[in-house]
């Protein structure tokens, strides 16, 4: 059979897969591999002689050009020795520090002469200390040894070999040996000393210069992914920087801060560059030098190092960087932390870049159809894993993007009329509400913690789980004739203030504009995301201003070839970060992301609670009788009826103390949960519970599947969150509690979907919250 692969021609034409074959016997294919067998031999033996041809021409080429190496060399010799002799008088006469008490008297600065000249007295001690240390121990150590040689010998010659116990025997014959190997060495170390001097001073000596390729192989088959610091240095000599050039062709060394080395899918170096140039310099010449690199532009990255006069080179291997991002790392196991973050892409080092949530906000952006909806799912599709985590999703246009995680949203809105506006703006307002009621409740924790934290998000008595708001298509919001202003006010608040406090915005937009991005907002979000864009004003609208000029543009992004790969700062502690995002597909019938929702609904069944110890939260929160259970039996396997029953009570006595075992068992069996004996005792098993808390949530998720509106609609109004969502989303209820059955009513395990109205899992108008006291 032979498969013709099914890939792009060179002339970028697709060649449809086909599979030719005919069927043979066995004497045929015996046949066949002898003959192909010489045939290999035949190709062996030409590649031998490619190789000899290839190996003389290259003998050849040297024996041409060995009287100007010779040249060469004795001049790299005779200069390694200048430097060698330069450095060492630097040494000696501490020529560094010298410069920099002169500098110091110069600009007169009394503090750095003085520092300087203090340096220069306290390293002379320290060198003489050394010096005479190492002058000890040698002396001790020759004298050692010539006292045991002299010992040695006089007992050789006073006693008989033979006579000698079999340890001493072994120390002569170790004697010996080393007097022979240092006798038959002996001859030879002089001359290989003036060989290795005279080779390292020629090595000290070579040419730091560009254009001094004389060592480097004529027909290098590995140019792809090499870059060293000599190809660095002579593709920036190549630039046309007039100060650079005449530094370089003085004779100047460039200093590599980071040696040229591989980091990830590329090499990475750093670079001192001389008196009149400036980083900026180099990367406005971006695409000379990617060529002078054999690079394409995307794959050549100068950017600003520390200061002005630092370069930082990133150059992609070959590319590498036009492969996808591969799978999700979630896609079909896994949970999150959202205070950990959630994996959105491979950066340009080829490692997974996990999206910093907690604490942040984030403004994607770039021409359409990009990236940036997808990014914006993958980064709720990964919140929704931590059972902890609320999310709330808005999209300013006609797109069922966010549709298959719908039943993991405590509201969600999709659409261009004025309400879906409205709406967006009122869970602004909820949530800067929610903020000041998080700020209430944190101030009355004890040790007053100035954030959230996972502890403190753990805590469902406390309401302060992460509630994650994201807006796609966002400045359709904020142009809104009606409500664009009351937005930006609000949002402009919750990002600068709402971090501390759990509270992360999400924004997207394929206009980052100044009128339509208010400029507060891009100046405070955390981490700006830029998909290809079309200008350095969108560049520096998303990334922050200054990027473009310091070499980090998303403008050049490639559309559609570049599409899932971004530009991304605030992201990791790296200046940017070249991400290729994951992909979840949500098109063309292909649906990745409702498998990963129903992991996340079950994940949130599976939750275990943690006790809580605000009490005077507790009194306001309904209890939810199951978790409460799950809470007590603290991870035995089973447990008696009657402990449960106190653990319980201990819990929430005003909720439990009234109940009697017949209540417990009642409440158990309206979960689907029989009452077991073991030991000759009543007991309750936690495999029961948790299947109940999975059973709850699953049938929840498909009640609220069945009554789901097709997609391309307004989207439906999720106005109750699950019911065993991170919060319950239920009028009068306090974010971040659950919902439970009622102990006299029996347990449906439906989704208690409300009355048609969105109300979120904050406070309605005229309630209080639980830290508003
Ligand atoms: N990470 C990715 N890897 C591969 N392809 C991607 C990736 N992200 C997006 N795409 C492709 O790009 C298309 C557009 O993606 P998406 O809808 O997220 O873009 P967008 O920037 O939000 O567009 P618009 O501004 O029009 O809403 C997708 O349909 C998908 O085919």
């Amino acid at each position: 059979m032979t498969p013709r692969d099914d890939r792009q021609t060179g002339r970028g034409e697709l060649v449809r897969q086909v599979l030719d074959g005919e069927l043979v016997d066995s004497e045929t294919v015996v046949a066949q591999r002898k003959a192909s067998s010489k045939v290999n031999s035949a190709v062996r033996s030409i590649a031998d002689l490619d190789a000899v041809a290839r190996a003389r021409s290259v003998v050849a080429y040297r024996a041409r050009t060995a009287p100007r190496d010779v040249v060469r060399l004795t001049w790299f010799l005779t200069r390694g020795t200048g430097r060698w002799i330069a450095k060492a008088w630097r040494w000696a006469s501490y020529a560094d520090l010298r410069a920099d008490a002169r500098a110091a008297r110069i600009a007169g600065d009394v503090e750095a002469r003085r520092t300087a000249q203090e340096l220069i007295r306290s390293d002379a001690k320290a060198r003489w200390a050394k010096f005479g240390n190492f002058l000890r121990r040698t002396l001790v150590g020759l004298a050692a040894v010539t006292v045991l040689l002299v010992l040695l010998a006089l007992v050789d010659a006073v006693l008989d070999r033979s006579a000698m116990p079999g340890w001493l025997r072994a120390v002569y014959a170790v004697r010996d040996a080393l007097t022979a190997a240092m006798s038959a060495a002996w001859p030879w170390i002089p001359p290989l000393t003036v060989v290795g001097v005279v080779v390292a001073a020629m090595w000290e000596g070579r040419d730091r210069t560009p254009g001094a390729g004389w060592l480097t192989r004529p027909d290098r088959d590995d140019s792809d992914s090499w870059v060293d610091e000599r190809m660095i240095t002579r593709a920036l000599a190549h630039l046309g920087i007039a100060p650079l050039n005449s530094f370089l062709k003085g004779g100047g060394e460039l200093v590599y801060t980071v040696a040229a080395r591989k980091d990830g899918d590329g090499t990475q170096a750093q670079i001192r560059l001389p008196l009149g140039v400036t980083a900026e310099m180099v990367s406005d010449r971006r695409k000379v030098l990617a060529a002078n690199l054999g690079r394409a532009s995307l794959e050549t990255w100068p950017t600003t190092g520390e200061e002005d006069g630092v370069l930082d080179l990133w150059v992609a291997d070959k590319g590498t960087l036009s492969g996808g991002a591969g799978d999700w790392p979630l896609l079909h196991d896994g949970a999150v932390d959202v205070f950990e973050g959630v994996p959105f892409g491979l950066t340009q080092r080829g490692l997974v870049i996990n999206a910093p949530l907690v604490g942040s906000n984030w403004l994607v952006g770039g021409r359409p159809g990009q990236g940036k909806t997808n990014l914006l799912r993958v980064l709720m599709v990964g919140a929704a894993l931590d059972p902890t985590a609320e999310l709330w999703a808005f999209v300013m246009g006609e797109s069922p993007d966010f549709d298959p995680l719908v039943p993991r949203l405590s509201r969600y809105r999709m659409g261009m009329d004025d309400s879906v506006a409205a709406d967006a703006v009122q869970a602004l307002e909820d949530l800067l509400g929610e903020m000041e009621r998080r700020g209430r409740t944190l101030g009355g924790q004890s040790g007053r913690p100035p954030k959230v934290s996972r502890r403190l998000a753990d805590n469902p008595r406390l309401g302060l789980h992460p509630i994650i708001l994201s807006i796609d298509e966002c400045h359709e919001l904020f142009q809104h004739r009606k409500y664009g202003k009351r937005a930006e006010e609000l949002a402009v608040k919750l990002i600068k203030r709402g971090r501390k406090y759990g509270i992360v915005l999400l924004l997207a937009t394929q206009s980052p504009t100044k009128d339509s991005i208010p400029k507060e907002i891009t100046r405070n979000v955390s981490c700006g995301v830029a998909f290809a864009v079309a200008d350095h004003i969108a560049n520096d609208g998303l990334l922050g201003s200054g990027k473009y000029r310091a070499g980090v543009r998303a403008t050049e992004l490639r559309m559609h070839t570049d599409r899932g790969t971004c530009v991304a700062v605030g992201v990791t502690h790296n200046s940017f970060e070249l991400v290729r995002t994951f992909y979840l597909p949500f098109e063309d019938g292909i649906d990745e992301v409702t498998p990963v929702i129903r992991r996340a609904i079950s994940n949130i069944g599976n939750l275990p609670l943690t006790a809580g110890s605000d009490l005077k939260e507790v009194e306001a929160v309904p209890a939810d009788y199951l978790r409460d259970i799950q809470s007590v039996i603290q991870g035995e396997s089973r447990v008696r009826t009657q402990t449960v029953l106190s653990r319980l009570v201990a819990l929430n006595p005003q909720e439990y103390e009234p109940w009697t075992a017949r209540d417990l068992r009642a409440v158990l069996l309206g979960f689907g949960i029989q009452s077991r004996k073991s030991d000759g005792a009543m007991v309750v098993r936690s495999e029961d519970v948790a299947d109940a808390i999975t059973r709850r949530a699953e049938s929840a998720l498909e009640t609220y599947m069945d009554g789901r509106r097709t997609p391309g609609s307004q989207g439906p109004f999720p106005a109750a969150s699950l019911s065993l969502g991170p919060s319950a989303d239920q009028r009068g209820r306090p974010s971040g509690r659950r919902a439970g059955p009622l102990l006299n009513g029996p347990e449906t395990g439906r989704i208690p979907l409300s009355d048609g109205h969105d109300k979120g899992s904050l406070p309605v108008d005229g309630e209080v919250g639980p830290g508003g006291g």
